[in-house]
């Protein structure tokens, strides 16, 4: 090695999810060494991949992560876009609501075959190795060292110059980093859990529904949302309490149930496939974790959900996994590749915005528990879609900022507590003019009590109303 040729960095990305899977390509892509660890087999080779949501919704943030290191194509290709959502009332009536321009949309991505495509395109770069079944048990965060365990137990230990902990929201990078004094955790369990459904395409074997649209069933206490498939099938999930789905414990209180809530749904479902899903799955738990610092020394770094899992009902948690890795870039184009310097850099710029998605999704879900039928949906929206339209410089919906922009998830948030205040005091002073207009037109009334009573007699004298 020349005297000017630096030693290459080699780099262990621990997890092969979707995070890990694409900074792989992002490390790959700087010229590192990159060793991709997974705990699972290789997907690609396996029938049926359980657990987590078969289809999510991918948006800018995503995109554009995807877009630098050449994917951005070979995902969407495969992707359905959603222009709208399509929001289902307790009749059964649906009514569009457009998210923006044509150009603002949504996409539903098979979470397996994203993996995949993102797996396959590591295997592309040159001095990249990915090892299946390979499960990160510990790591020394002084010397570099991470040892991992094969499905026969068999443990290797190797050296790094960097370990990038991607593996998911029970992260084993992130349960070592409790270990050291000053790093912050926090986990919170929302007592609702989440239920995978389908609607298989009708039976002219087209979808059941409008494709084009992300369909919602805001229900206050519970919500269904259902994404489109490639296949003309729907994803759809249920979120309701653990409580609510413990007690529904027969076939009919499972249809009686969804017959009052989801009415327009039941049919689309199928009963008899309704119940075998649902009688034979159970709900799975939804979790937040935010910590601090996302890294440790220059040796290790946290991104996706080991770093900050979030609650689904923002659409984001991928999204905001995948933008780690473009932030994550920049910062080590910006120093050098120096770890020393970028990994602090990286927590000081990520940590804030990761937090603030973390709480809006959180937030939105408290809001959509409590607060949102199909009624107060469609307000918000159409008066947000309205007021756009009106000030479209200064009032950007918040959904808009989090799904269409980069604008940083922190900053989207403080401007639209902007706009909340400027609304609540819009609704206040049209509530006060209201009230005093309807005030002063009671006064009125009451000032000619007799003239307006007599006339109202006559009126319904004429139906042969008296009273
Ligand atoms: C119901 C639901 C719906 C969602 N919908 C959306 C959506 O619409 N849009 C969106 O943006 N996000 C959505 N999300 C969030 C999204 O799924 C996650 O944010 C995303 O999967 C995070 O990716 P990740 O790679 O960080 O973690 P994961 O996808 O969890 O991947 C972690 C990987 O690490 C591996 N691993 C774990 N431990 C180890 C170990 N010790 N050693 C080696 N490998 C290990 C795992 O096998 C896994 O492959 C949803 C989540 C849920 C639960
Ligand atoms: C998978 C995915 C992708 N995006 N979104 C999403 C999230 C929030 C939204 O609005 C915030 C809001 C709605 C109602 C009231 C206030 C704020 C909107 C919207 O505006 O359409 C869309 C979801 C999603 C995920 C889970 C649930 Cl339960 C859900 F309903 C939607």
């Amino acid at each position: 090695m020349s005297f000017h040729q630096e030693k290459k960095k080699h780099v262990a990305v621990c997890g092969g999810g979707l995070v890990g899977a694409l900074n792989a390509c992002y490390m790959a892509r700087r010229g590192y060494k990159v060793d991709l660890y997974e705990m699972r087999p290789d997907i690609r080779t396996v029938k049926v991949v359980r657990g987590k949501s078969i289809n999510l919704a991918l948006s800018c943030r995503g995109r554009e992560a995807l877009k630098r290191v050449g994917l951005e194509d070979a995902v969407t290709k495969y992707g359905i876009p959603m222009h709208a959502r399509m929001i289902h009332d307790l009749t059964g009536r649906r009514r569009p609501i457009l998210y923006g321009t044509k150009d603002q949309y949504i996409m539903s991505i098979d979470r397996r075959l994203l993996n995949e495509i993102m797996l396959s395109a590591v295997e592309k770069f040159p001095d990249v190795e990915i090892h299946f079944s390979h499960k990160l048990t510990t790591c020394n965060f002084e010397t570099g060292e991470a040892t991992f365990e094969n499905e026969q137990g068999h443990k290797v230990t190797k050296q790094f110059d960097l370990i990038i902990g991607c593996d998911g929201a029970y992260s084993a990078v992130r349960k070592q980093m409790m270990k050291l004094s000053r790093f912050d955790y926090q986990q919170t369990y929302i007592p609702h859990g989440y239920m995978e459904l389908n609607i298989p395409p009708n039976s002219q074997n087209e979808f059941a529904m409008e494709i084009n649209y992300l369909h919602i069933w805001p229900r206050n206490e519970y919500m269904m949302i259902a994404l489109p498939n490639l296949d003309k099938s729907f994803t759809t999930t249920l979120f309701m309490p653990f409580e609510m789905f413990e007690a529904i414990t027969t076939e009919e209180k499972l249809i009686q149930f969804f017959k009052e809530e989801f009415p327009d749904a039941l049919p689309l479902l199928g009963q008899e496939e309704l119940i075998k899903t649902f009688m034979s799955s159970k709900a799975l738990p939804l979790i937040t974790v935010k910590c601090h610092p996302y890294h440790v020394n220059n040796k290790a770094v946290l991104l996706g959900d080991a770093a900050h899992a979030m609650v689904p009902f923002y659409g984001q948690g991928m999204n905001c996994g995948m933008e780690d890795c473009i932030i994550l870039d920049d910062i080590l184009d910006a120093y050098d590749n120096d770890f020393s310097k970028a990994l602090p850099a990286y927590t000081k710029k990520r940590n804030p915005d990761a937090k603030a998605i973390c709480d809006l999704a959180m937030y939105n879900y408290i809001e959509m528990r409590s607060k949102v039928n199909t009624t107060s949906f469609l307000i918000r929206k159409k008066l947000d879609n309205l007021l756009f339209k009106i000030f479209p410089k200064t009032w950007v919906p918040l959904y808009t900022m989090v799904s269409f922009t980069r604008i940083g998830y922190q900053e989207a948030i403080q401007r639209r507590e902007w706009q909340d205040q400027v609304l609540t005091r819009c609704l206040t002073v049209l509530g006060v003019t209201g009230l005093v207009g309807l005030g002063v037109m009671t006064y009125q009334l009451s000032q000619n009590y007799d003239h307006w009573s007599e006339r109202v007699q006559n009126f319904l004298s004429r139906f042969g109303i008296v009273y």
